[in-house]
């Protein structure tokens, strides 16, 4: 009986899902698409230079999870001579490929039915909750009201709402209702007070999240978008891994942004943290502190709020590189009977058109357990992740997903 970490890399794709026309995203392909870029010369800078190098992630078997899922070797990167994890891809089969929905499923729980989304690109919310909105926080109104960018729109509306006290309210491809207001001239326990008004008021049009978007700043030129970020998420639809393990006195240390993800349901503790080097210092001191059953779970955000969503090729990659270069310190610190599963929960290509989400399958990458190196094969469902660590945790099954701990890896089939 013993302990698990999960690292979510959110929206670290790699590519390959089988269903990925559906969404617009045949193609898309976040890890090689970076990887590309980077043997092209074109993400080199003063932060980081050539190939994309990932050695430690590589010796996880990242490569080979790309090259099972693509059917092709990530361009330029030096694939290690020996792999000494587990490693899988996982296709998502819930509805969406938002960051709830992905989550979700990786703890055992696939979203089956359709979220509700806002689809007009302009004028996108209905007039009367727009109204019931204004009505409810006494605003003078609100500005955007549109799909957007997060910080192409601070830039172009912030001024105006600095001056009219109108928030900015805006959506995407995902099933969102953000809500974007300068800190100190709208004032943030204001802003998080007219999220819950909101997320009350959604609760007929079956939308996943309600985002606090705060910003700080003089005008266009320098606003910022500040940590104090807060997702409103609706429940799971039955009770994930989190909850199973909660109920069943194990404990649930959630770093980052777990706990917004999972509206709380199964976290013991929260422990947050800003950046990824914050979010890797959280990881491991939650690890010299975890007792046995217990389940460290942390969303790395940055890739994809930062780069993913910004299309910032260069800087994706030198986030990858950097998170690569921690991963000793975390690998030193695992017992032998830990379970540490490197996951994420959805793409987000940062050469594809737009700004969303691209479906895509996710690395499986898996380390103790008993488990030998090798391929652990198509993974049918995120789920399976989840099913996984219940049996390694001692739960009862879950009702999705197939345990790799009971299905031991197999030869690489693509290898010569
Ligand atoms: O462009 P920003 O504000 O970062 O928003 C992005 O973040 C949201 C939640 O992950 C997504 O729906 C996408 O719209
Ligand atoms: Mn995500
Ligand atoms: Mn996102």
């Amino acid at each position: 009986m013993t302990r698990a970490i999960v690292l979510v890399l959110d929206s670290f794709g790699i590519g390959g899902a089988p269903d990925a026309v559906d969404f617009g995203d045949a193609g898309a392909d976040t890890l090689g698409h970076i990887a590309a870029a980077c043997a092209r010369g074109q993400c080199d800078s003063d932060m980081r230079r050539g190939p994309l190098a990932l050695p430690h992630l590589a010796r996880l078997g990242l490569f080979h999870a790309h090259r099972e899922s693509t059917g092709a070797w990530a361009e330029g990167v030096e694939v290690p001579a020996e792999v000494i994890g587990a490693y899988g891809h996982a296709r998502e089969i819930s509805s969406g490929k938002d960051t709830p929905s992905g989550h979700w499923e990786i703890a055992g729980v696939p979203v089956r039915f359709d979220w509700g989304y806002f689809f007009d690109l302009e004028d996108s919310f209905p007039p009367e909750l727009l109204q019931a909105l204004e009505r409810e926080a006494d605003l003078p109104g609100v500005l955007g009201n549109c799909h957007a960018s997060g910080t192409e729109i601070i830039a172009r509306l912030g001024e105006e709402h600095m001056a009219s006290g109108k928030p900015i309210v805006y959506t995407s491809g995902d099933s969102v209702f953000q809500i974007a207001a300068h800190e100190e001239s709208f004032g943030l326990e204001r802003l998080y007070a007219l999220c819950e008004t909101a997320r009350r008021l959604l609760e007929p049009y079956n939308i996943g999240r309600v985002i606090a978007r705060p910003f700080v700043g003089a005008s266009a030129a320098d606003f910022t978008r500040t940590a104090n970020r807060r997702d409103y998420s609706v429940e799971p639809p039955a009770p994930t891994v989190l909850q199973k393990l909660e109920s069943d006195g194990g404990e649930v240390i959630a770093i980052g942004k777990i706990a917004d993800i999972y509206a709380n349901c199964g976290v013991t503790r929260t422990l947050k943290a800003s950046g990824h080097d914050a979010l890797m210092d959280a990881t491991l001191s939650a690890l010299e502190e975890a007792g046995e059953r217990s389940l460290v779970m942390t969303n790395f955000v940055d890739f994809d709020t930062l780069y993913g969503h910004r299309r910032d090729v260069a800087g994706y990659a030198a986030a990858l590189e950097a998170f690569d270069a921690r991963l000793p310190e975390l690998l030193a610190r695992l017992r032998d009977d830990d379970l540490l599963v490197i996951t994420a929960d959805h793409g987000c290509d940062p050469t594809w058109h737009g700004s969303d989400h691209t479906r895509e399958r996710v690395p499986v990458l898996v380390l103790g357990a008993g488990l030998a190196p090798g391929s652990l094969g198509a993974r049918e469902t995120f789920a399976d992740i989840g099913q996984s660590l219940a049996e390694h945790l001692g739960l009862a099954p879950m009702a999705d997903g197939t345990s790799f701990i009971a299905s031991p890896p197999q030869p690489d089939p693509l290898a010569a």
